[in-house]
C-alpha cells in the first residue's frame, strides 16, 4: 500500500538578499513518520521548517501540507500543524495550567490541561510558573503545547539541545509516544545518535542542498558498502552508556 505524503516540498528556494540559503530542495514526509532534517549550522534547516510552518516567505518552489498548497491555504495549514515555540516565547510568570488555557483559548480548542501535563510527566508542575521549570521540563512543556490544537504534524527544532543525557532520553521516549498517537513529527537536530534513535528517515542538508535522504540504517549501510571502516575498533559501549549506567535513567529535575 502506498504511504500518504503529508508534506511535499518541491524545488524550494530561499534567498536572503544575494545569499541563497535554500537551493532548490525537494523531499516528502509520510504520514506517521518521524522525519529528521540533519545538517551543520547554517545549512538551511530552520529556514526550511519555518517556510513549511507558514512563518517565513519562500522565494520559489512548491509546498503542500496535508494536500494543501502553502500559497493558497496558509491559514488552513496553520490549523493542521503544531509548532514548538522557543522557550523564551512563554509568559514566564504564568503557571503551566494558565499557559495551556491561554493557548486553548487562542486556538479555540478545548483542552484537558491535567491530562496533557500528565502525558508529559508534568502533572506535579501544574501550578508551577514556567520560569521555575528545569531545562528538561521546559522542553517537555513546549512539546506538550504543540499538541493543543490537535495537529496532524508537529515540528520540533533542536528539541534536546542543552539537556543532560537522562532528560534527552526521556524526551526521545515522549516524542515516540507522540508519534504512537498518530502525529507525524518533523525534527531538526545536530545529534546523530538522536536521529539514529528517533528518525524513520532523515535528510542530510548541507549548504542549502539535500545531499542524502533515507533511513538511518540504509544511510549507514551505504557508507559501509562503499568500503568505509571506522579507524578504531568500536567498543560495545560508549562514554554515555557509562554515564547512564552510573547515574541511572531517572531524570533529575525536581
Ligand atoms: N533573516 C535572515 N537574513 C539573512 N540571512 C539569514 C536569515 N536567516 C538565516 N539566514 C542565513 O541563512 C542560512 C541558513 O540559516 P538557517 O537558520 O536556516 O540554518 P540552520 O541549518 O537552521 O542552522 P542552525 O543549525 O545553526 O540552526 C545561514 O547562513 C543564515 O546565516
Amino acid at each position: 500500500m502506498e504511504r500518504k505524503k503529508i508534506i511535499e516540498v518541491k524545488e524550494l528556494v530561499k534567498q536572503y538578499g544575494d545569499f541563497t540559503a535554500v537551493k532548490g530542495i525537494s523531499f516528502d514526509v509520510f504520514e506517521g513518520e518521524i522525519f529528521g532534517l540533519l545538517g551543520p549550522n547554517g545549512a538551511g534547516k530552520s529556514t526550511t521548517l519555518e517556510i513549511i510552518e507558514t512563518l517565513r516567505e519562500k522565494t520559489a518552489g512548491k509546498v503542500l501540507v496535508d494536500g494543501l498548497d502553502l500559497d493558497k491555504s496558509p491559514e488552513a495549514i496553520k490549523t493542521r500543524i503544531g509548532v514548538q515555540l522557543q522557550t523564551s516565547g512563554y509568559y514566564p510568570g504564568l503557571t503551566l495550567t494558565e499557559l495551556i488555557d491561554l493557548f486553548s483559548g487562542l486556538y479555540n480548542q478545548p483542552v484537558n490541561a491535567t491530562e496533557l501535563l500528565s502525558r508529559f510527566n508534568l502533572e506535579d508542575k501544574a501550578k508551577a510558573k514556567f520560569k521555575e521549570l528545569s531545562g528538561g521540563q521546559k522542553q517537555r512543556f513546549s512539546i506538550a503545547t504543540t499538541l493543543i490544537n490537535k495537529p496532524k504534524i508537529i515540528f520540533l527544532d533542536e528539541p534536546t539541545t542543552g539537556l543532560d543525557p537522562q532528560a534527552r532520553r526521556n524526551l526521545w521516549e515522549l516524542i515516540q509516544q507522540v508519534r504512537a498517537h498518530g502525529t507525524t513529527v518533523v525534527i531538526t537536530t545536530h545529534y546523530m545518535d538522536e536521529a539514529e534513535f528517533l528518525c524513520d528517515r532523515c535528510a542530510i542538508v548541507d549548504s542549502g542542498q539535500i545531499i542524502a535522504i533515507d533511513s538511518p540504517d540504509a544511510l549507514i549501510d551505504q557508507l559501509v558498502s562503499s568500503g568505509f571502516e571506522r579507524p578504531k575498533q568500536v567498543k560495545k559501549a560508549n562514554l554515555e552508556d557509562v554515564f547512564i549506567q552510573l547515574t541511572g535513567k531517572n531524570i533529575r529535575e525536581n
